[in-house]
Protein backbone atom coordinates (compact mmCIF):
# COMPACT_ATOMS: atom_id res chain seq x y z
CA UNK A 1 0.00 0.00 0.00
CA UNK A 2 3.01 2.24 0.69
CA UNK A 3 4.34 1.91 -2.63
CA UNK A 4 0.63 2.79 -3.69
CA UNK A 5 0.36 5.77 -2.42
CA UNK A 6 4.30 6.48 -3.22
CA UNK A 7 2.88 6.27 -6.99
CA UNK A 8 -0.31 8.20 -6.17
CA UNK A 9 2.47 11.15 -4.83
CA UNK A 10 4.95 10.96 -7.42
CA UNK A 11 1.86 11.10 -10.48
CA UNK A 12 0.75 14.36 -8.38
CA UNK A 13 3.88 15.62 -8.73
CA UNK A 14 3.79 15.41 -12.39
CA UNK A 15 6.18 12.79 -12.54
CA UNK A 16 5.91 9.20 -12.78
CA UNK A 17 6.76 6.67 -9.74
CA UNK A 18 7.88 3.86 -13.22
CA UNK A 19 10.79 6.44 -13.78
CA UNK A 20 11.79 6.47 -10.42
CA UNK A 21 11.37 2.70 -9.29
CA UNK A 22 13.35 0.92 -12.22
CA UNK A 23 14.31 -2.00 -11.18
CA UNK A 24 15.59 -4.22 -13.80
CA UNK A 25 19.44 -4.49 -14.52
CA UNK A 26 18.71 -4.51 -18.17
CA UNK A 27 20.94 -2.78 -20.46
CA UNK A 28 19.27 0.04 -22.60
CA UNK A 29 17.12 1.42 -19.95
CA UNK A 30 16.36 4.87 -20.86
CA UNK A 31 18.59 7.14 -18.74
CA UNK A 32 16.68 9.99 -19.88
CA UNK A 33 13.16 11.69 -19.01
CA UNK A 34 10.95 9.68 -21.71
CA UNK A 35 10.13 12.23 -24.87
CA UNK A 36 6.77 11.49 -27.09
CA UNK A 37 7.31 10.97 -30.44
CA UNK A 38 7.76 14.74 -31.35
CA UNK A 39 10.09 14.89 -28.13
CA UNK A 40 7.22 16.57 -26.29
CA UNK A 41 6.48 15.67 -22.54
CA UNK A 42 3.23 16.25 -21.86
CA UNK A 43 3.73 17.22 -18.39
CA UNK A 44 1.02 19.91 -18.02
CA UNK A 45 -1.35 18.35 -19.69
CA UNK A 46 -0.81 15.18 -16.95
CA UNK A 47 -1.57 17.94 -14.50
CA UNK A 48 -4.80 18.67 -15.65
CA UNK A 49 -7.90 16.78 -13.98
CA UNK A 50 -9.53 15.72 -17.18
CA UNK A 51 -11.90 13.16 -16.35
CA UNK A 52 -12.09 9.40 -18.04
CA UNK A 53 -14.20 6.33 -17.25
CA UNK A 54 -13.20 3.77 -14.81
CA UNK A 55 -15.87 1.13 -15.64
CA UNK A 56 -18.76 2.76 -16.23
CA UNK A 57 -17.78 5.07 -13.10
CA UNK A 58 -16.27 9.14 -14.72
CA UNK A 59 -13.46 9.85 -12.42
CA UNK A 60 -10.39 12.41 -13.32
CA UNK A 61 -7.98 10.74 -14.79
CA UNK A 62 -5.59 10.82 -11.81
CA UNK A 63 -7.94 8.57 -9.95
CA UNK A 64 -7.96 5.81 -12.72
CA UNK A 65 -4.57 5.42 -12.75
CA UNK A 66 -5.10 4.51 -8.47
CA UNK A 67 -8.05 3.01 -9.25
CA UNK A 68 -6.21 0.34 -11.68
CA UNK A 69 -3.81 -0.21 -9.75
CA UNK A 70 -5.78 -1.38 -6.88
CA UNK A 71 -7.79 -3.52 -8.42
CA UNK A 72 -4.68 -5.52 -9.31
CA UNK A 73 -3.27 -5.36 -6.18
CA UNK A 74 -6.42 -6.84 -4.80
CA UNK A 75 -6.83 -9.53 -7.63
CA UNK A 76 -3.00 -10.59 -8.04
CA UNK A 77 -3.19 -14.02 -5.93
CA UNK A 78 -6.29 -15.22 -7.31
CA UNK A 79 -6.12 -13.57 -10.89
CA UNK A 80 -5.30 -16.59 -12.82
CA UNK A 81 -7.68 -18.98 -10.82
CA UNK A 82 -9.88 -16.69 -11.91
CA UNK A 83 -9.34 -16.56 -15.47
CA UNK A 84 -9.69 -20.32 -15.54
CA UNK A 85 -13.16 -20.14 -13.52
CA UNK A 86 -14.72 -17.19 -15.81
CA UNK A 87 -13.55 -18.76 -18.70
CA UNK A 88 -13.70 -22.10 -18.08
CA UNK A 89 -9.73 -22.50 -19.69
CA UNK A 90 -11.03 -20.27 -23.04
CA UNK A 91 -8.44 -17.69 -22.15
CA UNK A 92 -5.47 -19.84 -22.77
CA UNK A 93 -6.66 -20.98 -26.07
CA UNK A 94 -6.46 -17.01 -27.04
CA UNK A 95 -3.22 -16.52 -25.31
CA UNK A 96 -1.81 -19.50 -27.44
CA UNK A 97 -3.32 -17.95 -30.22
CA UNK A 98 -1.35 -14.87 -29.98
CA UNK A 99 1.89 -16.43 -29.55
CA UNK A 100 1.03 -18.44 -32.48
CA UNK A 101 0.23 -15.28 -34.24
CA UNK A 102 3.28 -13.95 -32.99
CA UNK A 103 5.62 -17.17 -34.67
CA UNK A 104 8.55 -15.92 -33.20
CA UNK A 105 11.96 -16.41 -35.11
CA UNK A 106 15.41 -17.21 -33.64
CA UNK A 107 16.85 -14.57 -31.36
CA UNK A 108 13.46 -12.61 -30.79
CA UNK A 109 13.47 -9.92 -28.32
CA UNK A 110 10.00 -9.69 -27.19
CA UNK A 111 8.64 -6.96 -24.75
CA UNK A 112 5.23 -7.93 -22.76
CA UNK A 113 3.29 -4.81 -21.35
CA UNK A 114 0.98 -5.34 -18.69
CA UNK A 115 2.34 -8.82 -18.55
CA UNK A 116 1.08 -9.09 -15.29
CA UNK A 117 1.81 -12.74 -13.87
CA UNK A 118 3.48 -13.80 -17.02
CA UNK A 119 1.49 -15.82 -18.92
CA UNK A 120 2.15 -14.68 -22.58
CA UNK A 121 6.00 -14.92 -21.77
CA UNK A 122 6.02 -18.23 -20.73
CA UNK A 123 4.31 -19.23 -23.58
CA UNK A 124 7.09 -17.46 -25.71
CA UNK A 125 9.54 -19.19 -23.93
CA UNK A 126 7.92 -22.27 -24.43
CA UNK A 127 7.33 -21.83 -28.06
CA UNK A 128 11.01 -20.91 -29.23
CA UNK A 129 12.89 -23.50 -26.50
CA UNK A 130 10.28 -26.01 -28.65
CA UNK A 131 11.50 -24.35 -31.85
CA UNK A 132 15.15 -24.32 -31.31
CA UNK A 133 15.45 -28.37 -29.97
CA UNK A 134 13.18 -29.22 -33.29
CA UNK A 135 15.83 -27.11 -35.51
CA UNK A 136 19.11 -28.56 -33.62
CA UNK A 137 17.23 -32.25 -34.10
CA UNK A 138 16.76 -31.20 -37.91
CA UNK A 139 20.11 -30.41 -38.05
CA UNK A 140 21.30 -33.85 -36.30
CA UNK A 141 19.13 -35.47 -38.74
CA UNK A 142 20.75 -34.14 -41.74
CA UNK A 143 24.49 -34.99 -40.81
CA UNK A 144 23.47 -38.54 -39.75
CA UNK A 145 26.68 -40.38 -39.97
CA UNK A 146 27.40 -38.64 -36.49
CA UNK A 147 28.65 -41.08 -33.72
CA UNK A 148 26.76 -40.71 -30.53
CA UNK A 149 29.05 -38.60 -28.73
CA UNK A 150 29.57 -36.31 -31.25
CA UNK A 151 25.81 -36.04 -31.18
CA UNK A 152 26.40 -35.65 -27.36
CA UNK A 153 28.75 -32.81 -27.76
CA UNK A 154 26.66 -30.66 -30.23
CA UNK A 155 23.67 -30.80 -27.64
CA UNK A 156 26.08 -29.67 -24.67
CA UNK A 157 27.50 -27.08 -26.53
CA UNK A 158 24.12 -25.47 -26.76
CA UNK A 159 24.65 -23.47 -23.89
CA UNK A 160 21.15 -21.09 -24.70
CA UNK A 161 18.51 -23.17 -25.36
CA UNK A 162 16.36 -19.79 -26.80
CA UNK A 163 18.50 -19.59 -29.51
CA UNK A 164 19.11 -16.09 -28.01
CA UNK A 165 15.18 -15.38 -27.58
CA UNK A 166 14.81 -13.33 -24.77
CA UNK A 167 11.72 -11.64 -23.49
CA UNK A 168 10.95 -8.76 -21.12
CA UNK A 169 7.64 -8.30 -18.56
CA UNK A 170 6.59 -4.69 -18.18
CA UNK A 171 3.89 -4.15 -15.60
CA UNK A 172 2.57 -1.13 -13.50
CA UNK A 173 2.05 -3.57 -10.71
CA UNK A 174 4.92 -4.90 -8.11
CA UNK A 175 2.00 -8.04 -6.52
CA UNK A 176 1.18 -8.97 -10.07
CA UNK A 177 4.95 -9.31 -11.02
CA UNK A 178 5.64 -10.96 -7.93
CA UNK A 179 2.54 -13.41 -8.69
CA UNK A 180 4.57 -13.94 -11.58
CA UNK A 181 7.97 -14.40 -10.71
CA UNK A 182 6.56 -17.14 -8.08
CA UNK A 183 5.16 -18.91 -11.06
CA UNK A 184 8.66 -18.92 -13.30
CA UNK A 185 10.14 -20.38 -10.68
CA UNK A 186 7.12 -23.01 -10.23
CA UNK A 187 7.58 -23.71 -14.00
CA UNK A 188 11.44 -23.52 -14.04
CA UNK A 189 11.56 -20.35 -16.50
CA UNK A 190 14.99 -18.80 -15.51
CA UNK A 191 16.47 -18.04 -18.58
CA UNK A 192 15.84 -15.30 -20.78
CA UNK A 193 13.26 -13.15 -18.93
CA UNK A 194 13.43 -10.13 -17.15
CA UNK A 195 10.67 -8.28 -15.11
CA UNK A 196 10.36 -4.38 -15.41
CA UNK A 197 8.08 -2.48 -12.83
CA UNK A 198 6.95 -0.15 -15.35
CA UNK A 199 4.14 1.83 -16.88
CA UNK A 200 2.82 1.85 -20.48
CA UNK A 201 2.47 4.85 -21.03
CA UNK A 202 6.29 5.90 -20.50
CA UNK A 203 7.88 2.83 -21.13
CA UNK A 204 11.28 2.89 -19.49
CA UNK A 205 13.50 1.42 -22.69
CA UNK A 206 15.56 2.72 -25.19
CA UNK A 207 14.02 3.65 -28.74
CA UNK A 208 14.20 0.95 -31.38
CA UNK A 209 15.07 -2.21 -29.05
CA UNK A 210 12.45 -4.74 -29.69
CA UNK A 211 11.32 -7.34 -32.10
CA UNK A 212 7.89 -7.72 -30.81
CA UNK A 213 5.94 -5.63 -28.41
CA UNK A 214 2.61 -7.79 -26.80
CA UNK A 215 -0.26 -6.11 -24.38
CA UNK A 216 -2.71 -8.84 -23.73
CA UNK A 217 -5.55 -7.87 -21.84
CA UNK A 218 -3.54 -4.79 -20.35
CA UNK A 219 -4.55 -1.72 -23.03
CA UNK A 220 -8.03 -1.63 -21.76
CA UNK A 221 -6.81 -0.40 -18.82
CA UNK A 222 -4.45 2.11 -19.46
CA UNK A 223 -5.69 5.95 -19.05
CA UNK A 224 -4.32 7.25 -22.46
CA UNK A 225 -4.26 4.24 -24.80
CA UNK A 226 -2.60 6.74 -27.53
CA UNK A 227 -0.04 7.37 -25.69
CA UNK A 228 0.86 3.26 -24.46
CA UNK A 229 0.72 2.72 -28.65
CA UNK A 230 3.10 5.62 -29.07
CA UNK A 231 5.04 4.00 -26.42
CA UNK A 232 5.15 1.07 -28.23
CA UNK A 233 5.95 2.14 -31.58
CA UNK A 234 8.66 3.94 -29.67
CA UNK A 235 10.59 1.00 -28.22
CA UNK A 236 10.02 -1.07 -31.56
CA UNK A 237 12.98 -1.97 -34.29
CA UNK A 238 12.38 -0.70 -37.63
CA UNK A 239 9.90 -3.84 -39.09
CA UNK A 240 9.02 -4.65 -35.25
CA UNK A 241 5.37 -6.15 -34.66
CA UNK A 242 2.79 -4.72 -32.32
CA UNK A 243 0.06 -7.42 -31.16
CA UNK A 244 -2.81 -6.90 -28.71
CA UNK A 245 -5.33 -9.31 -27.45
CA UNK A 246 -7.95 -7.68 -26.22
CA UNK A 247 -11.72 -7.60 -25.14
CA UNK A 248 -13.88 -6.52 -28.29
CA UNK A 249 -17.51 -6.21 -30.08
CA UNK A 250 -18.96 -9.56 -30.04
CA UNK A 251 -20.28 -10.11 -34.04
CA UNK A 252 -23.16 -12.20 -33.02
CA UNK A 253 -26.76 -10.95 -31.31
CA UNK A 254 -27.54 -14.16 -29.50
CA UNK A 255 -24.25 -14.65 -28.18
CA UNK A 256 -23.76 -10.95 -27.44
CA UNK A 257 -27.07 -11.06 -25.17
CA UNK A 258 -26.05 -14.32 -23.38
CA UNK A 259 -22.30 -13.02 -23.05
CA UNK A 260 -23.85 -9.95 -21.55
CA UNK A 261 -25.80 -12.32 -19.07
CA UNK A 262 -22.85 -14.02 -18.18
CA UNK A 263 -20.75 -10.93 -17.99
CA UNK A 264 -23.16 -8.90 -15.69
CA UNK A 265 -25.23 -11.92 -13.70
CA UNK A 266 -22.42 -14.33 -12.99
CA UNK A 267 -18.68 -12.76 -13.20
CA UNK A 268 -19.24 -10.90 -10.32
CA UNK A 269 -20.57 -13.56 -8.43
CA UNK A 270 -17.29 -15.56 -9.12
CA UNK A 271 -15.60 -12.63 -8.55
CA UNK A 272 -17.02 -12.39 -5.08
CA UNK A 273 -16.50 -16.36 -4.23
CA UNK A 274 -13.28 -16.79 -4.99
CA UNK A 275 -11.86 -13.84 -5.08
CA UNK A 276 -13.74 -12.11 -2.37
CA UNK A 277 -13.68 -9.24 -4.28
CA UNK A 278 -17.14 -8.28 -6.51
CA UNK A 279 -16.28 -5.21 -7.15
CA UNK A 280 -12.83 -5.27 -9.20
CA UNK A 281 -15.27 -7.85 -11.37
CA UNK A 282 -17.66 -5.66 -12.34
CA UNK A 283 -14.66 -3.03 -13.08
CA UNK A 284 -13.82 -5.95 -15.70
CA UNK A 285 -16.57 -6.60 -17.44
CA UNK A 286 -17.84 -2.74 -17.49
CA UNK A 287 -13.95 -1.93 -18.66
CA UNK A 288 -14.70 -4.46 -21.54
CA UNK A 289 -17.69 -2.26 -22.64
CA UNK A 290 -16.21 0.67 -22.79
CA UNK A 291 -13.51 -0.43 -25.09
CA UNK A 292 -13.84 0.64 -28.74
CA UNK A 293 -14.50 -1.82 -31.05
CA UNK A 294 -12.13 -3.93 -33.56
CA UNK A 295 -12.54 -1.19 -36.22
CA UNK A 296 -12.04 1.94 -34.00
CA UNK A 297 -8.93 0.36 -32.43
CA UNK A 298 -7.66 -0.74 -35.53
CA UNK A 299 -7.72 3.21 -36.50
CA UNK A 300 -6.30 4.01 -32.96
CA UNK A 301 -3.05 1.80 -34.14
CA UNK A 302 -2.77 3.12 -37.42
CA UNK A 303 -2.60 7.13 -35.65
CA UNK A 304 0.14 5.78 -33.91
CA UNK A 305 1.83 5.08 -36.74
CA UNK A 306 1.66 1.63 -37.32
CA UNK A 307 1.34 -0.01 -41.32
CA UNK A 308 -0.42 -2.96 -42.08
CA UNK A 309 -2.68 -3.59 -39.49
CA UNK A 310 -5.18 -5.83 -39.04
CA UNK A 311 -6.85 -8.43 -36.63
CA UNK A 312 -8.82 -11.43 -36.17
CA UNK A 313 -11.52 -11.91 -34.09
CA UNK A 314 -12.07 -14.67 -31.62
CA UNK A 315 -14.90 -16.44 -29.94
CA UNK A 316 -17.49 -14.13 -31.94
CA UNK A 317 -15.59 -10.98 -31.16
CA UNK A 318 -15.54 -11.60 -27.55
CA UNK A 319 -11.16 -10.73 -28.05
CA UNK A 320 -9.36 -9.72 -30.87
CA UNK A 321 -6.09 -9.65 -31.66
CA UNK A 322 -4.71 -6.74 -33.70
CA UNK A 323 -1.45 -6.52 -35.32
CA UNK A 324 0.48 -3.63 -36.70
CA UNK A 325 4.09 -3.03 -38.27
CA UNK A 326 6.54 -0.30 -37.28
CA UNK A 327 7.70 0.10 -40.78
C1 LIG B 1 -9.95 -7.12 -12.81
O1 LIG B 1 -9.59 -7.29 -14.13
C2 LIG B 1 -9.33 -8.53 -14.58
C3 LIG B 1 -9.34 -9.62 -13.76
C4 LIG B 1 -9.08 -10.88 -14.29
O2 LIG B 1 -9.06 -11.96 -13.49
C5 LIG B 1 -8.80 -11.02 -15.65
C6 LIG B 1 -8.81 -9.94 -16.47
C7 LIG B 1 -8.51 -10.13 -17.92
C8 LIG B 1 -9.33 -11.23 -18.50
C9 LIG B 1 -8.89 -12.42 -18.96
C10 LIG B 1 -7.47 -12.78 -18.96
C11 LIG B 1 -9.87 -13.38 -19.50
C12 LIG B 1 -11.08 -13.56 -18.57
C13 LIG B 1 -12.22 -14.21 -19.18
C14 LIG B 1 -13.51 -13.74 -19.19
C15 LIG B 1 -13.92 -12.43 -18.69
C16 LIG B 1 -14.61 -14.61 -19.67
C17 LIG B 1 -14.84 -14.54 -21.13
C18 LIG B 1 -16.03 -15.28 -21.40
C19 LIG B 1 -16.16 -16.46 -22.07
C20 LIG B 1 -15.05 -17.14 -22.78
C21 LIG B 1 -17.48 -17.08 -22.14
C22 LIG B 1 -18.44 -16.27 -22.92
C23 LIG B 1 -19.84 -16.60 -22.59
C24 LIG B 1 -20.84 -16.61 -23.51
C25 LIG B 1 -20.68 -16.42 -24.95
C26 LIG B 1 -22.20 -16.86 -23.10
C27 LIG B 1 -22.39 -18.24 -22.68
C28 LIG B 1 -22.87 -18.17 -21.32
C29 LIG B 1 -23.80 -18.96 -20.81
C30 LIG B 1 -24.38 -20.08 -21.56
C31 LIG B 1 -24.26 -18.66 -19.45
C32 LIG B 1 -25.28 -17.56 -19.55
C33 LIG B 1 -25.48 -16.98 -18.23
C34 LIG B 1 -26.66 -16.92 -17.61
C35 LIG B 1 -27.91 -17.39 -18.25
C36 LIG B 1 -26.69 -16.35 -16.26
C37 LIG B 1 -27.11 -17.37 -15.20
C38 LIG B 1 -26.25 -18.58 -15.18
C39 LIG B 1 -25.73 -19.17 -14.07
C40 LIG B 1 -25.92 -18.61 -12.69
C41 LIG B 1 -24.90 -20.42 -14.21
C42 LIG B 1 -23.45 -20.08 -14.24
C43 LIG B 1 -22.92 -20.46 -15.56
C44 LIG B 1 -21.67 -20.66 -15.83
C45 LIG B 1 -20.56 -20.56 -14.81
C46 LIG B 1 -21.39 -20.99 -17.24
C47 LIG B 1 -20.03 -20.60 -17.70
C48 LIG B 1 -20.07 -20.67 -19.16
C49 LIG B 1 -19.08 -20.30 -19.96
C50 LIG B 1 -17.79 -19.76 -19.45
C51 LIG B 1 -19.33 -20.43 -21.40
C52 LIG B 1 -18.18 -20.92 -22.20
C53 LIG B 1 -18.59 -21.35 -23.53
C54 LIG B 1 -18.25 -20.87 -24.74
C55 LIG B 1 -18.08 -19.46 -25.10
C56 LIG B 1 -18.08 -21.87 -25.81
C57 LIG B 1 -9.05 -8.67 -15.95
O3 LIG B 1 -9.04 -7.59 -16.71
C1 LIG C 1 -5.81 -8.27 -17.02
S1 LIG C 1 -4.16 -8.12 -16.58
C2 LIG C 1 -3.34 -8.87 -17.94
C3 LIG C 1 -2.13 -9.65 -17.52
C4 LIG C 1 -1.53 -10.54 -18.60
N1 LIG C 1 -1.13 -9.77 -19.74
C5 LIG C 1 -2.46 -11.61 -19.01
O1 LIG C 1 -2.82 -11.66 -20.18
O2 LIG C 1 -2.85 -12.43 -18.17
C6 LIG C 1 -3.88 -6.44 -16.85
C7 LIG C 1 -2.51 -5.98 -16.39
O3 LIG C 1 -2.32 -4.65 -16.86
C8 LIG C 1 -1.50 -4.00 -15.90
N2 LIG C 1 -1.58 -2.55 -16.14
C9 LIG C 1 -2.62 -1.72 -15.96
N3 LIG C 1 -2.29 -0.48 -16.31
C10 LIG C 1 -1.00 -0.50 -16.72
C11 LIG C 1 -0.09 0.46 -17.20
N4 LIG C 1 -0.44 1.75 -17.33
N5 LIG C 1 1.16 0.08 -17.53
C12 LIG C 1 1.54 -1.22 -17.39
N6 LIG C 1 0.72 -2.17 -16.93
C13 LIG C 1 -0.53 -1.84 -16.62
C14 LIG C 1 -2.08 -4.45 -14.60
O4 LIG C 1 -1.23 -4.20 -13.52
C15 LIG C 1 -2.33 -5.92 -14.89
O5 LIG C 1 -1.23 -6.69 -14.50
Amino acid sequence: MATHRSYALWSYCGLRWSRVMRCSPLPGFRSSWPRGPLGVRHLSQEKQATETHFGFETVSEEEKGDKVYHVFESVAKKYDVMNDMMSLGIHRIWKDMLVWKMHPFPGTQLLDVAGGTGDIAFRFLNYVEAQHKGKLKRQLRAQQNLSWEEIARKYQNEEDPLGGSRVVVCDINKEMLKVGKQKARAQGHKAGLAWVLGDAEELPFDDDKFDVYTIAFGIRNVTHINQALQEAHRVLKPGGRFLCLEFSQVNNPLVSRLYDLYSFQVIPVLGEVIAGDWKSYQYLVESIRQFPSQEEFKEMIQDAGFEKVTYESLTSGIVAIHSGFKL
